[in-house]
């Protein structure tokens, strides 16, 4: 038995589509009736036609409503629907999914998979084709190169693996590179892994290149107005606070500088320089957001077909836009996905117009910390998420989240509560940085962000916390307007599960972007696609081939999901789409 009802848009161009275009969006008041199971629901027909739907789902008869605008400025018209086949598609291999999904699926059942994606920087600990396959299983979604660090040699490398990984194990691991951006920094200590400033000590930042072996308490600074720029009196601070110096004397392009607040440096850690308390920032607010080896390696991130470029020290939305026409033009069939890194004053400045021009946006605290005090980083992660929630668009929270790990197995227990809230303001993704990077507990690190977010998505809907975020109408166009309703409504739904079936993804992220209590399974045809909507809140990314025709592709994937004991018969699904801008209620046959 099923029941379903379908809502037609009329094909782009149709003359009778002005009639729906007076209209800039549909409120879709019916739907919001199925949050009581197994009533019957009212046919009422609304303004000229579009929010008109019926179902039953008590009745034995299955009855397919459908509203559509048949060229007569729309009607409603009956049909029965077929029966779904119950017989097994025998081509299993024809869905995608990965074994760990697949497995927490069953095991668990699909109410509890986890929400939260979880993004985890390679380095030299996680690097190994065995170390990546770890973290796949652990749960990244997402494997991050930071072009800061190693030979693009050693970034093509880590590249392959997840590839690799990806095609032998059934993985979706997408890859995002992240630029260096053109922040001033430290290089890279001559090949050492860091290096200790005490109390008292006098360094010298210079700006000269120098050929081998870096005279001692030498630091390198990477760009050239830096001597010019500094005062005898600037507080120099590394990496927001790490380490701290005064500068002292100024000799042509050394800079002689003594420590205040000693501590580790590391390789290529940021610099900022302060004056009578605050950030200096007429020079490097010149520096190019992005850098000439930036444009390297975007070129190089392009041609290696990366999901994802993390710009850093993104200022305004030109930047991205510029980037974006150069990726379109660089390669047309590319659907690489800008990340706009938040965090600098400029950014926060810009926020919601650069948020609007991105593909998505990341909380990156570490930098930002060392930009504005560290008391208002938490506010402005409050604030970042919000927009992109509202924008739609995917986000990061990142930096420091399970720093003490880098060194010790266990988390601290503020650490904990930062992973705790960053997934109760519910972003998207939660990544590690030198945890996963270079830490000596990079599973483990991964297995803290996994089950705090477990638990904190189950206590959310136990306790029914649903927040009141206001959700912006977002459609700039009829079309997208619709999809929108429908999502909104679908979302709203008591249901087991959302069916998304999408070819760009869009539908699934205006899915996720309600985060509703039930799991949504996306369908899409694209491995790219497939392996970009494992960022987003809440989504279970499969690839299945499907038709124009929904009732085909809704019996498919019960076949295979059936025979995967994925799901059961009964179970309550709403099904979406974007090839129809349909939606259906059914109990899996
Ligand atoms: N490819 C790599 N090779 C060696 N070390 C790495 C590599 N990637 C990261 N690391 C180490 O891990 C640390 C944290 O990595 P991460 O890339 O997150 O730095 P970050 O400072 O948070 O990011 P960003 O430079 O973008 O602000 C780095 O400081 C570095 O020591
Ligand atoms: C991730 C990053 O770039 C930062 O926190 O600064
Ligand atoms: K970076
Ligand atoms: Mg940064």
């Amino acid at each position: 038995m099923s029941q379903s009802l379908q809502f037609f848009t009329p094909a782009t161009g149709s003359p009778s589509l002005s009639a729906f275009q007076n209209h800039s969006s549909y409120s879709i008041p019916t739907l919001s009736c199925l949050r009581s199971r197994n009533c019957r629901f009212p046919v009422t027909l609304t303004g000229n036609m579009l929010s008109i739907w019926a179902l039953d789902l008590d009745s034995s008869s299955s009855s397919q409503v459908l509203v559509s605008d048949n060229g007569r400025g729309g009607g409603i018209t009956s049909s029965a629907s077929p029966e779904y086949s119950s017989a097994v598609v025998s081509d299993l291999s024809s869905i995608e999914v990965d074994s760990v999904t697949a497995t927490e699926l069953k095991e668990n059942g699909f109410r509890s998979t986890r929400r939260t994606k979880l993004v985890c920087t390679i380095g030299p600990a996680t690097c190994g084709f065995e170390q990546l396959e770890a973290l796949a299983v652990g749960g990244m979604n997402v494997a991050r190169i930071n072009m800061c660090h190693g030979t693009r040699q050693w970034h093509k490398m880590v590249i392959e693996r997840v590839r690799r990984l990806n095609e032998e194990k059934g993985f979706a691991v997408a890859i995002m590179m992240d630029t260096e951006g053109s922040e001033i920094h430290m290089g890279d200590l001559g090949g050492a892994s860091s290096a200790k400033a005490e109390d008292g000590e006098i360094w010298t930042f210079s700006v000269r290149a120098f050929d081998s072996t870096l005279p001692e308490r030498t630091i390198n600074v990477n760009y050239g107005g830096f001597a010019e720029d500094v005062k005898v009196g600037d507080e120099l601070v590394v990496d927001g606070g790490m380490v701290r110096f005064e500068v002292i004397e100024k000799i042509g392009p050394d800079v002689k500088c003594q420590c205040t607040d000693p501590g580790l440096l590391l390789p290529r850690a940021n610099l900022t320089f302060w004056r009578g308390g605050s950030l200096v920032r007429e020079r490097n607010a010149m520096l190019p957001t992005v850098s000439s080896k930036d444009w390297l390696d975007i070129d190089f991130g392009i041609a290696e077909g990366v999901d994802f470029i993390a710009i850093s020290f993104v200022k305004s939305a030109e930047v991205i836009n510029h980037l974006k026409s150069y990726i379109a033009a660089r390669s047309p069939e590319s659907d690489i996905a800008l990340i706009a890194k938040i965090e600098s004053i400029d950014s926060l400045k810009n926020l919601e117009e650069i948020i609007r021009a991105s593909d998505g946006a990341m909380v990156a605290r570490g930098d930002l910390g060392a930009q504005i005090p560290l008391e208002q980083v938490p506010s402005a992660q409050q604030k970042i998420v919000q927009v992109c929630r509202q924008l739609n668009k995917p986000v990061i929270v990142a930096s420091q989240l399970l720093e003490s790990m880098i060194e010790y197995p266990t988390p601290t227990r503020a650490e904990v509560a930062d992973v705790s809230e960053a997934v109760r303001q519910r972003s998207d993704a939660l990544m590690l940085s030198g945890e996963s990077a270079m830490g000596q507990f990079p599973e483990k690190a991964l297995t803290v962000l996994r089950s705090v977010s477990l638990r904190i998505e189950r206590w959310w809907r136990e306790e029914k916390h649903h927040e009141a975020m206001e959700l912006p109408a977002i459609g700039s166009s009829f079309s997208d307007s619709i999809s929108e309703e429908i999502c909104n409504s679908a979302a709203k739904m008591e249901v087991d599960a959302i069916f998304v079936y999408t070819k760009t993804g869009h539908m699934a992220s205006l899915l996720s972007r309600c985060r509703p209590d039930c799991p949504i399974f996306a369908f899409t045809t694209t491995p790219s696609v497939r392996r970009r909507l494992n960022l987003q809140w809440g989504l279970i990314p499969f690839r299945l081939s499907f038709s124009d025709d929904m009732d085909s592709n809704l019996n498919k994937t019960f076949s295979l999901l059936k025979a995967r004991n994925l799901i059961k018969s009964g179970d309550l699904v709403i099904a979406v789409s974007d090839l129809l801008q349909s939606i259906q209620v059914m109990n899996v046959p």
